[in-house]
């Protein structure tokens, strides 16, 4: 389907220069997602001159993705969002779109793709196409990607993956639709060849989303890097290192990318690893140890939770004493009653993980591939060689006998890395969900106005999820006073909780911080400034923090779902079931792994669902009988 005319009196008028996007948005972009070579080059130099429309639209879509992958490193794992808003060049035939906004979605709970690209573009929006690498919907409830590109005036939308996620899948195409906007999506309207390429690099950037809907896992990449002899350390366990600058300055790369990065007790022991991305100054993974006997060193840099979160899996009752030690040292320790990757991996998905990095050992790396939660390998291959029959290798025993066995690594890249050579491939290839994707007129309904939910426990924790606009983190701001009586909007309901502990406080250093978790780019780094802050400044907190935290967080979601209409009627619709928080580890605002958590943000919502329907006091301090 070709784009369609501009409006009259917009055809021949020069372009106007793209606004600046927020300076966060202004970082240069660093290519996380490896292109084919050629499609590298074509993409530096903006839009190649294709003649067929559907060129145009391939190249626009894989665009969307390249964009969707700018804020890798910078934040944790989310769902990536890239828009692209072009408009044909009529003037002359054949000539390249116009790309007249483009953006991505920075972090979970900050302002979506579309709204930043179709404010980039202004006036040039109208009659043009936006290309989203993946369907809208972060966050259940909300509507400012399709509202966004409604009001631009855009006319045309191409979609290159439908949400992976159950309940977001073709909503926003039927909303889109519904709105008089032309959809086309990728595989089901549009379906030339030329569009290979461009599907590739929709699956590719959004790879860890796609495998968490399919699987229930995040998805997992195991790391090593071997000598030329097939060696990943000396016989007694020296590793540092097998590798180059250049391949390590990659690793820190792929661990800005992960939520998390595992290693096996062994490898404590031996290497004392830090695991950071101290690269760039970005998001840093959290630390796991996967233990069974707990007899890791008293001292290790993993315990120095100032660096990075820290967690211990091992099995449960193992060396209590030593789990107390931790626990002081500020490290989470998580007992399992059989230690084993798959059900680490269960974890971290309830943990809403996206992404893991294995970078353990060869014992554990065996385990972790028998027990099929691997999905990618990078192996970097130096050339160098060690010898030792007994020198550890990157994967232990797997029960194979015959070669014929062996795993075949798929859509495997080779890419010299300094004097290295890094080799990558799938073991699972990246699930397309597309070919089961039902019609959007056969998908089961989850409007709650329409059909209200059965299950008593209704638990939700990333944005993503099905009542992700409960969590504290999604993108709905509100308007409140500051402590000094200015009214602010606060991007989350996360940014105002947070700023609390230190408004009100007579001290310029604390007026510091609150400015600072104000202009948190997300609620994530707003969390973690208030955090980090709290500790390292006790003194700064208001002394009635603990007694008045409650009162603050209800005050805020209030506001939260009356200023939105489709969140009150989320709310509602929950009439009967018990709301939690799926926090495995925040066990105040949480319900913790096993329900051992006091779940107060859920107990808080379930007191403004009876505040909204007239059956409870609007009282906090009733809040222990919700
Ligand atoms: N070059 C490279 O890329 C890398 C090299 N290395 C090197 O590898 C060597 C260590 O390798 P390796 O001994 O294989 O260490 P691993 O990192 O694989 O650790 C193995 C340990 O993991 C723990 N574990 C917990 N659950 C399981 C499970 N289900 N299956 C298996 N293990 C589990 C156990 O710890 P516990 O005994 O505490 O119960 C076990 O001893 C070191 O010399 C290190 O320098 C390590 C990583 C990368
Ligand atoms: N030896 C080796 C690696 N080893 C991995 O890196 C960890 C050390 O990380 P850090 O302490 O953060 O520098 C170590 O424990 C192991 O998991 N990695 C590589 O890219 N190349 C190497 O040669």
């Amino acid at each position: 389907m070709p784009p369609p005319p501009a409006p009259p009196q917009l055809r021949g008028v020069a372009p106007a220069p793209v606004a600046a996007a927020p300076s966060f948005l202004r970082r240069p972009v660093r290519t996380r997602v490896r292109l084919p070579a050629a499609r590298a080059a074509a993409a530096a130099a903006s839009v190649p001159a294709y003649q067929s429309p559907d060129a145009h639209d391939a190249a626009l879509l894989s665009r969307a993705a390249d964009v969707a992958d700018r804020s890798a490193g910078l934040t944790s794992p989310h769902p990536n969002f890239g828009c692209v808003i072009a408009r044909p060049q009529l003037e002359a035939d054949g000539a390249e779109p116009l790309v007249v906004g483009e953006a991505f979605l920075y972090a979970q709970g900050t302002p979506c793709a579309e709204l930043l690209a179709a404010q980039e573009a202004g006036e040039q929006a109208r009659g043009a196409t936006a290309y989203l690498n993946l369907e809208p919907g972060d966050c259940y409830g909300d509507s400012t990607a399709i509202g966004s590109l409604v009001q631009a005036g855009v006319t045309r939308v191409v979609v290159g993956l439908r949400h992976p996620l159950k309940h977001l899948r073709g909503k926003a195409i039927q909303a889109l639709r519904s709105e008089g906007i032309h959809v086309d999506v990728l595989g089901e309207d549009l379906q030339s060849n030329s569009f290979k390429e461009a599907l590739e690099s929709c699956l590719t950037v959004n790879a860890p989303l796609l495998y968490r809907a399919a699987f229930n896992v995040p998805f997992s990449v195991l790391k090593y890097a071997m000598t030329a002899d097939g060696k990943i350390a000396a016989t007694g366990g020296h590793a540092s290192w097998v590798s180059g600058k250049a391949s390590r300055g990659r690793v820190f790369e792929l661990r800005g990318r992960s939520d998390a990065v595992i290693v096996g007790g062994n490898t404590v022991r031996l290497d004392d690893p830090r695991l950071t991305a101290r690269h760039v100054k970005g998001h840093v993974p959290v630390r796991i140890v996967m233990s069974q006997s707990l007899s890791l060193p008293e001292e290790a840099n993993l315990w120095n939770v100032n660096e990075a979160y820290t967690i211990v899996a091992t099995q449960r009752g193992a060396r209590r004493d030593f789990q107390k030690k931790l626990a002081m040292k500020g490290v989470e320790v998580v007992e399992f009653d059989m230690l084993n990757p798959r059900d680490v991996m269960s974890y971290c998905y309830d943990r809403g993980y996206l992404s893991v990095l294995w970078e353990c050992g060869g014992t554990l790396a065996a385990s972790a591939i028998s027990a099929s939660v691997i999905h990618k390998v990078y192996a970097f291959l130096a050339p160098k060689i060690i010898g030792g029959v007994h020198a550890p290798t990157p994967v232990g025993e797997l029960g194979m006998s015959q070669m014929t066995q062996a795993i075949h690594l798929v859509d495997e890249t080779y890419e010299q890395i300094g004097r290295d050579m890094l080799l990558s491939g799938f073991i699972q290839p990246i699930p397309d969900l597309s070919p089961v994707i039902p019609s959007v007129d056969d998908m089961p309904s989850v409007d709650p106005k329409v059909s209200p939910y059965e299950a008593n426990i209704i638990s939700f924790y990333k944005t993503w999820d099905t009542f992700g606009a409960f969590s504290n983190f999604s993108p709905h701001p509100i308007h409140m006073p500051d402590g000094n009586g200015d009214y602010f909007t606060w991007p989350t309901v996360e940014h105002y909780y947070q700023a609390h502990k230190f408004v009100g406080i007579d001290n310029p250093q604390a007026r510091t911080i609150v400015q600072e978790i104000k202009l948190a780019k997300s609620p994530e780094e707003a969390a973690r400034i208030g955090r980090t802050r709290q500790k390292e400044f006790p003194e700064l907190v208001r002394t009635d923090w603990e007694a008045t935290k409650i009162d603050v967080m209800y005050r805020a979601i209030k506001c939260k779902f009356s200023t939105y209409p489709s969140l009150t009627d989320m709310l509602l619709s929950t009439a009967g079931s018990v709301l939690v928080e799926a926090s495995p580890h925040d066990l105040f605002w949480g319900g913790g792994r096993e329900g051992e958590g006091l779940n107060y943000l859920g107990r808080l919502l379930m007191q403004l669902r009876s505040e909204i329907l007239g059956t409870f006091p609007a009282s906090v301090e009733a809040v222990d009988a919700a």
